[in-house]
């Protein structure tokens, strides 16, 4: 299967080069200068070029604060943009599968969120990917909507990194306990991506198009990811901290968190069959990757 995903370095795009090429897929990653989200025109080119059997879209405006202070941009890239890789998938007449974020909840559900559960962002960033969202839907029937949350892989910048710097010069961490997701590895999502993309490709049903919750098995607090990020490095003699909990009002941010980020995922588990692994599993995975030599 030929593969176009937008961007070219970001967790999820790298991780589906990888997991694509290690399946047998050709996967072309196409991002700027050729493909720039914020220039439609470019995106509908550069995906045209590129020929693709699916598309992939997982590039996007990703900084949830600064998107405080450059809304138009963030629209742009993760509204907009979204909106021009649809109309390149309706113009090949291709399946699109595109990322989105739990961000797109307000948070106050005591439950994980369903996908039928109401929409409400609390920032920028979040409501500039659900206009990305409803641009997708809007534009392209042949699509399936991904939400993925709490990112973390051996690429890039993420959680997993940022911790395990700070327990190289310091020994406790302050880490807010009260807001609830999924952890969800970058390489997992791939995995994920790739199973639907076998789906859309061989079988037309809408069923398998719209919205799809796609996280890790498990929850658990952001202090709890530390503490298990912190158990895997020293277990593996790497550096590691104590974590103090404290709570989201000790820890002002530009944007508002959803305290409850945990997503529902039995839709697709039933209708595509992807279940994820839990997240302290694909945890060590990662960890393995990171501190290769440790153990
Ligand atoms: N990182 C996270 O915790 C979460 C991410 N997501 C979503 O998952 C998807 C993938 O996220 P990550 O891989 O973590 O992001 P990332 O920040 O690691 O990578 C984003 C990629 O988008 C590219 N990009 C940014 N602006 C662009 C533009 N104007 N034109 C072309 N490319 C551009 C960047 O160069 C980069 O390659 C995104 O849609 C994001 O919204 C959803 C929930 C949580």
């Amino acid at each position: 299967m030929k593969i176009a995903v937008t961007g070219t370095a970001g967790q999820v795009v790298t991780s589906l080069i990888e997991r694509g090429t290690v399946a047998g897929h050709d996967v072309i990653a196409i991002g700027r200068p050729d493909l720039d989200l914020a220039d439609p025109a470019s995106v509908v080119r550069a995906l045209e070029a590129a020929a693709p059997d699916v598309i992939v879209s997982a590039a996007a405006y990703t900084a949830v604060d600064k998107a405080e202070t450059e809304s138009d941009l963030a629209h742009a890239v993760n509204g907009a943009g979204a909106g021009a890789v649809a109309r390149a998938a309706r113009l090949l007449d291709v399946p699109l599968i595109h990322i989105s974020t739990d961000y797109v909840f307000d948070g106050t559900l005591e439950r994980p969120y369903v996908e039928s559960d109401p929409t409400g962002p609390t920032g920028v960033y979040g409501a500039s990917k659900l206009a990305g969202e409803r641009a997708v839907l809007d534009t392209h029937d042949n699509s399936t909507i991904l939400r993925v949350a709490w990112v973390y892989s051996p690429f890039g910048g993420n959680f997993v990194k940022t911790m395990l710097r700070l327990a190289g010069d310091r020994d406790e961490v302050s880490v807010v306990a009260d807001q609830v997701g999924n952890p969800t590895s970058a390489l997992a999502i791939a995995d994920g991506i790739l199973q639907v993309a076998n789906n859309m490709v061989s079988d037309g049903s809408s069923s398998l198009r719209g919205v799809f919750h796609m996280t890790a098995q498990g929850e658990g607090s952001w202090a709890d990811f530390a503490q298990s990020i912190f158990a895997a490095s020293a277990a593996r003699g790497g550096p590691s901290a104590s974590v103090r909990s404290i709570g989201t009002a000790d820890y002002p941010t530009p944007a508002t968190r959803p305290a409850n980020s945990r997503l529902d995922c039995t839709l697709i588990a039933r209708v595509h069959g992807v279940r994820l692994p839990d997240w302290r599993t694909s945890l060590d995975v990662v960890m393995d990757r990171l501190q290769p030599t440790a153990h």
